[in-house]
């Protein structure tokens, strides 16, 4: 899976037009997880969800799921269903926003996905490279502070559920913890707790 991440993520940077090997050596010490998510099927099933709306809050994800169906994705205003497919895997990534995406549950049968969540390792500092930052409409200026992965992790887990406005949230909050950040000062006071 991590081979396959950090191909991704080469082919990231050529569409950005970043240096090809930037983001492959940023995540060459990832720390990633795998996540199984099991949805057991459901009478009723437009009066639940298996998972809710969410943006995911790692770099990329990779999802492996079985042929049933149930992820969404939210895009022009509406739901839209994502036809399982056995070759095809879902994709989300910082500027590359990730997707607003939900699963539901099937009334008859019971479904299976693997997560695989793409993320730099805990103590990499995380900041956009250069060539993305020209100050202009498609390419703006620096819109957040650096952080550490292991910082970001802590807020989302303690604080604040993903969505849409997940890094605007963060980069208030690390500024108001102090006016300059910690875990750059000292990477084992950002670590996560686990
Ligand atoms: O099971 C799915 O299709 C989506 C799961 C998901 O969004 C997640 O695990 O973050
Ligand atoms: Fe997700």
């Amino acid at each position: 899976m991590k081979d396959l991440a950090l191909g991704i993520m080469e082919l990231l940077a050529i569409s950005l037009g970043v240096e090809r090997l930037h983001y492959r050596e940023f995540f060459e010490d990832s720390c990633s997880i795998m996540r199984c998510n099991y949805y057991p099927p459901c009478k009723e099933p437009s009066h639940v969800l298996g998972t809710g709306p969410h943006r995911d809050p790692n770099s990329l994800t990779i999802l492996h799921e079985d042929q049933v169906g149930g992820l969404e994705v939210f895009t022009n205003g509406k739901w839209h269903k994502v036809r399982p497919h056995p070759d095809a895997l879902a994709l989300s990534n910082g500027r590359y926003r990730s997707c607003l995406h939900r699963a539901v549950v099937n009334e008859y049968k019971e479904r299976m996905s693997l997560a695989f969540f793409f993320s730099p390792a805990v103590d990499k500092v995380v900041r956009p490279v250069q060539d993305l930052l020209h100050g202009d409409s498609v390419f703006p200026a620096r819109k957040y502070p650096d952080f550490t992965w292991s910082v970001f992790l802590r807020f989302i887990r303690e604080s604040y559920r993903a969505d849409g406005d997940t890094l605007l949230h963060f980069s208030r909050w690390l500024l108001s913890q102090s006016p300059v950040m910690p875990s750059l000062q000292d990477p084992e006071m950002g670590r996560d707790p686990s």
